[in-house]
């Protein structure tokens, strides 16, 4: 099968384009030629090239490489994501090297074997493709962040239902069938979707994260997809988008019943072609990932409803898993209590705090609306707003129990505390949350990243 590469040959001579064209279209997708190097800016404006095989010398009886240096600092400029191998003559090894210490990733002697050929051009692809992923890590946002702090471990149950849940993941992870998780707010998906990952063949390649809840719609695509530099007007680079990011690894779309139908077509068309298109290009890209979609909408009945299609439905939920709401698996509520409760009593220095048996009673008997979400925001204020050696039930500030009054806070804290609440009240709904405290959902989010939420 022919690599998904773009790869572009810059040479004055007709018969070496030829006849590396000819090698070069057995091996990749796309491969073209031009006589000019000038042509280098038109093309690298318009396309995306992998990597250019570009000739050291030009003008005829100039053989000092100055050119060919030229080009490839064009290049890197133009396009810093492009690899770039030379080709030069026998002799010209002195100014390979000073090219590429200027960023060229290798050069091939001509005339070249044909092995010796494929071989560098499949390094310098690799390399480009680590870089890539290395890139991707360093720009993934902060919720991935978060979900990569949490360890496999720190993923707790002792109810039937979940362990059941938890027992078709592990069978279901390891295969790359799509998975559709389906529960309500803070039931943990997010955290489930990063473990399947974990547990699965892709383990090793990147986990790339959409919350489609956290981000306006008139993003979606772009996010999705990327953009080609000028697509709109906020488009000043190229930027390639999370299904690309994902690539070999998985893709988790959070909250996908938040799609738009014409974005469920597109989403649709890329996981029947395994091909996207950024906004803007005209050319497609091969994309290989593993999708897992997470919604507490209820997506059969949308489907009847015609809001959601159902042919998408049954592209993404070849696996489908409820994940339990959390008064459902009474079993977990003391685990977690506890778990959480020790993780704040560290972080905010109160080790000697200790948990009453009569506020764990209190817990079991809580309804939990926002799930294991409001089981930990409850422990981090119980922790917080405690003044004793330990938390008694009108401590914990369950919604229809007795509120205790947060004396003696400072305005930071007393921000934290609301925000918390607000989160609480809609089960972590940002929207109806930032509406309640009268701010933006940017806003909101700023605070929730100050506050560590
Ligand atoms: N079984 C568990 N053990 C430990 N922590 C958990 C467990 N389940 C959920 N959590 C924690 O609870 C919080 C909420 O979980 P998560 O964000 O995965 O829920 P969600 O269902 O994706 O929520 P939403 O629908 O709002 O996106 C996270 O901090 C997560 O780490």
């Amino acid at each position: 099968m022919k690599k998904p590469y773009h790869i572009l040959i810059v040479d004055d001579d007709p018969d070496v384009l030829t006849s590396a064209r000819i090698l070069l279209k057995q091996h990749f997708q796309k491969v073209e030629t031009t006589e000019d190097p000038s042509d280098l800016n038109r093309i690298l404006s318009r396309k995306n090239i992998d990597l250019v095989l570009l000739d050291m010398n030009f003008r005829k009886g100039r053989n000092d490489g100055a050119e060919g240096i030229y080009w490839l600092k064009h290049i890197r400029e133009l396009s810093p994501s492009t690899q770039v191998v030379l080709m030069t003559a026998y002799g010209e090894v002195e100014l390979a090297v000073k090219a590429i210490k200027e960023g060229a990733f290798d050069f091939v002697l001509k005339p070249w074997t044909n092995e010796k050929l494929l071989a560098t051009i499949n390094n310098a692809l690799k390399l480009a493709r680590e870089q890539q992923k290395v890139a991707q890590l360093q720009h993934s946002n902060k919720q991935w962040e978060d979900q990569a702090a949490l360890k496999e471990e720190d993923l707790i149950s002792r109810s039937p239902s979940m362990t059941s849940v938890l027992e078709t993941l592990k069978k279901v992870a390891e295969t790359d069938a799509n998975i559709l998780l389906l529960g309500e707010n803070g039931t943990g998906k997010s955290a489930l979707a990063l473990s399947i990952h974990r547990m699965s063949m892709r383990k090793q390649e990147p986990f790339v994260t959409v919350d489609l809840g956290a981000i306006a719609p008139s993003l979606f695509e772009s996010e999705l997809f990327g953009h080609k530099k000028g697509a709109f007007t906020d488009a000043s680079e190229d930027k390639a988008g999370r299904f690309e990011s994902a690539h070999e690894g998985s893709l988790f779309l959070d909250e996908i019943g938040n799609l738009d139908l014409s974005l469920q077509s597109k989403l649709l068309n890329a996981l029947q072609t395994q091909e996207i298109r950024r906004v803007g290009e005209n050319q497609s890209r091969k994309v290989n990932v593993r999708l897992i979609c997470a919604t507490n909408s209820p997506l059969h009945d949308w489907v009847e409803e015609k809001r959601f299609r159902q042919d998408l439905l049954y592209r993404i939920n070849t696996v489908e898993i409820v994940v339990p709401p959390l008064r459902e698996r009474l079993e977990d509520i003391p685990l977690l209590a506890r778990k959480f409760f020790e993780r704040f009593c560290k972080k905010y220095n109160k080790e000697s705090l200790s948990l009453s048996i009569e506020a764990i009673d209190a817990l079991c008997e809580y309804h939990w609306p926002g799930n294991v979400r409001e089981l930990e925001h409850s422990m981090e204020r119980a922790v917080i707003l405690s003044a004793g050696k330990e938390v008694k039930s009108e401590d914990l500030q369950l919604r229809g129990g007795q509120a205790a009054k947060p004396a003696g806070l400072n305005l930071e804290e007393m921000e934290r505390h609301l925000v918390l609440q607000a989160l609480d009240k809609h089960r972590g709904n940002i929207s109806k949350a930032a509406k309640d405290l009268g701010l933006t959902r940017a806003a909101l989010y700023r605070r929730m990243e100050k506050y560590e939420l």
